[in-house]
Order: structure tokens, then C-alpha cells, then sequence
């Protein structure tokens, strides 16, 4: 692509890759967590409706669990999503790392910006997106949305019976660490790079990035951008959308 054809920061095209594929075990059992329901609508929609809600948003990939592909889709047609926004449906993999990879390998080559984003995370506030697409479009090639954290955090030697007592080995030094959210953000080609090249399993994109030897900055993150993980979770999540409907009066 010429200089004069390449898109400016402030044009490149931005899409958001939303891994749904897991199966939530630790929410206990019932459906793939992504489609389980929160005030009675999946919580993939509460996610695809809080990146889209983002006018910078123009494509969402959904990477679905394996067998769940067109269950997802017919799900998608049923609810209501912005019309300004493209939808892509894939079918996942065994890992969150290669959900996402299935759904950068669907990504369209116009996209230079690309979000991932947990459908476990599902309440995301719209100015978090787009606090993190703003500090991409400034420069950064990978950015995380982060909180301070409440508790002390102690490093031990794993027990090897789950349950017994697990000696302390360090105390980090809390000011200095922060609680990692989604969406990360990322420049597309140093994100399509670390999932070529990062073999290691990671716990999240930015990580692999990190690998890379490519910098990583946190951006504030948002307490709403909890990860439903557990079923207390979801008490939570619905919590905060009742108190939405109330704050937005209806
Ligand atoms: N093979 C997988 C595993 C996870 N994910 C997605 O990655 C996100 C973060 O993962 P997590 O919250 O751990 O979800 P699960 O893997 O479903 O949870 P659990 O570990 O309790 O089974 C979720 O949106 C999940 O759907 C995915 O797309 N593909
Ligand atoms: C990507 C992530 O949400 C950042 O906090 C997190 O690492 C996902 O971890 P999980 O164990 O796969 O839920």
C-alpha cells in the first residue's frame, strides 16, 4: 500500500475478535458460559452489544464454541445489534489462545486495529473500549485495560494436593501490579505475529505480545469489566444491570 493510500491512524478500520468458545466449568454445569443467560439475555449478546456500543467498531468476530457456530449465528439474527457494525461467526478451538487465532486467521486484511475481548466479560463500559482503541491509534501496538488491586498478593509453591497448605515464597509489592481486563488492543500485524510465533500457553494476548519483546501499556480499567467466572459472578453481573435499568430509568 502507497503512503498516500494508507489509512491514518484516526481512519485505520478497527474490529473486535470476541473468544466465546469456552465451556465455563468453573461457573459449574449447563450451557457453554457465552450463552448463558443474565437478565435473560446471553451473556455473548450483553458482549457483542458492549463492543459495538463503540462507534469505532466496525467488524465483531465471534469465535463460537466448536459445535455452537450456527446456534450462535441464529442467536445473533434474534437480537437486536447495531446496523452500522459487520458480525463474522467462527467455531472455536480447545484453548482461549486458539479461539483467538481462528478469529484473527477470519479477519479481514482492510482491519488494522484489532481488539479481543472476553465474552465472559460481558458489561464492559463503552468508554473502556474506546480508551483503549485511543491509546492504540496514539501509537501503542499493544494495550491492556488494568486496575490497582484490593488484596495483598503472595507468591507460593503450588501444592501438590489441591487443599493443602502451600508455602510463601514472595510478597510483590502491591502498588505495582494491576488486575488485567479485556479488551486488549492491539496493532494487528504485532498481534497476528505473537500468535505465529508464541508457542507457550498464556493467559492472555498481551502476554504473548510481551514475548515478543514488543512493548505492552495498561490503559484505566473498569470495575463493570469483571470476568463472569464463578457462579457468585453472575450475581454480581446481573447486580449491575438492574442498577444500569435504574440509573437509565426504565
Ligand atoms: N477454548 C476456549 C476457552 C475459552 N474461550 C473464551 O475465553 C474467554 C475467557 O475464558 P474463561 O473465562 O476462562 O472461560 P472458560 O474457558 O469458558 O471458563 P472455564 O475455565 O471456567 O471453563 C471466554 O469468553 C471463553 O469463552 C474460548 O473462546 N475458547
Ligand atoms: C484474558 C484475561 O481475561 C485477562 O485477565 C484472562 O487472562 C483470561 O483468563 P482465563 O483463565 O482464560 O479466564
Amino acid at each position: 500500500m502507497s503512503d498516500e493510500s494508507r489509512p491514518t491512524p484516526a481512519q485505520t478500520p478497527v474490529a473486535a475478535v470476541i473468544p466465546a468458545a469456552g465451556r465455563g466449568v468453573r461457573l459449574g454445569p449447563g450451557a457453554p458460559k457465552a450463552l448463558r443467560a443474565l437478565n435473560g439475555t446471553p451473556m455473548l449478546i450483553h458482549a457483542i452489544r458492549a463492543l459495538a456500543a463503540s462507534r469505532h467498531v466496525s467488524l465483531v468476530i465471534v469465535v463460537a464454541p466448536p459445535e455452537g457456530a450456527a446456534e450462535v449465528k441464529s442467536l445473533l439474527d434474534a437480537h437486536a445489534l447495531p446496523e452500522r457494525t459487520d458480525f463474522l461467526v467462527v467455531p472455536g478451538g480447545e484453548s482461549r489462545q486458539e479461539s483467538v487465532r481462528l478469529g484473527l486467521e477470519a479477519l479481514p486484511p482492510r482491519y488494522g486495529i484489532v481488539l479481543v475481548h472476553d465474552a465472559a466479560r460481558p458489561l464492559v463500559p463503552v468508554d473502556t473500549v474506546d480508551a483503549v482503541i485511543e491509546a492504540v491509534r496514539d501509537g501503542a501496538p499493544a494495550v491492556v485495560p488494568a486496575l490497582p488491586l484490593a488484596d495483598t498478593v503472595k507468591e507460593v509453591e503450588p501444592a501438590a494436593v489441591a487443599g493443602d497448605p502451600e508455602p510463601v515464597v514472595a510478597t510483590p509489592e502491591r502498588s505495582r501490579l494491576r488486575a488485567v481486563q479485556t479488551p486488549q488492543g492491539f496493532d494487528r500485524e504485532t498481534l497476528v505475529r505473537a500468535h505465529e510465533s508464541v508457542t507457550e500457553n498464556v493467559t492472555d494476548d498481551a502476554g504473548m505480545v510481551e514475548q515478543l519483546g514488543v512493548p505492552v501499556v495498561a490503559v484505566p480499567g473498569h470495575e463493570e469489566a469483571f470476568k463472569v467466572t464463578r457462579p457468585l459472578d453472575l450475581v454480581l453481573a446481573e447486580a449491575v444491570l438492574a442498577r444500569r435499568r435504574l440509573n437509565d430509568g426504565f
